[in-house]
């Protein structure tokens, strides 16, 4: 297992903030996700860079400016489907392709499964019609390479 945490493999913010702008492009322009990104948030590309790389062991800025509690509302009563929950998944991986990150295969395994478990809670959290009904989570996840 590699000494360097996910967020160094990737490249660090700069290679992280040019997956996430690749990602944010596609989801405006997907047929599957018209009805949720429905115009271009200025913030969006920031904050997923900032949630990813703190999931991935680099600096805390997302819980620091932001708040975990920032990522459950953002997604409250967004009722996202699974047909769109896969569609945001596999564009996710497409831009990981485009962006030139590392493509050895435990980092591979470490993005896909972040953004397969971000995915399944942002969905949960979007179909809560109460907070019981909200996924357990309360932090952002320190994401580790896979065993
Ligand atoms: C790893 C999984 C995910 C992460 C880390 C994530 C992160 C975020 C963040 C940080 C924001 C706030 C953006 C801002 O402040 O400007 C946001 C907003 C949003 N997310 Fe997610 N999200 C995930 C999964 C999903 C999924 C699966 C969907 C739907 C298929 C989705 C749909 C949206 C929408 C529609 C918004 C509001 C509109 C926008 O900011 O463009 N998210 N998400």
């Amino acid at each position: 297992m590699p000494t360097e945490s996910l967020y160094e493999h990737a490249g660090g913010d700069e290679a992280l903030h040019r997956l996430e702008e690749l990602f944010y492009d596609k989801a405006l322009a997907d047929p599957v996700l018209r009805t949720l990104f429905t115009e271009r948030v200025p913030t969006h590309v920031d904050h997923l860079t900032w949630f990813t790389a703190e999931s991935f062991g680099g600096p805390d800025r997302f819980s620091r400016e932001l708040g975990f509690q920032y990522i459950i509302d953002v997604h409250r009563n967004l009722n996202i489907t699974d047909e769109q929950r896969e569609r945001f998944v596999s564009l996710y991986l497409d831009a990981l392709d485009e962006a030139g990150l590392p493509d050895d295969a435990p980092f591979r395994q470490a993005v896909r499964g972040h953004v397969q478990f971000g995915a399944q809670v942002a969905q949960r959290n979007s179909r809560a019609r109460s907070d019981d009904e909200l996924h357990p989570i309360r932090a952002v996840p320190a994401w580790v390479w896979p065993e």
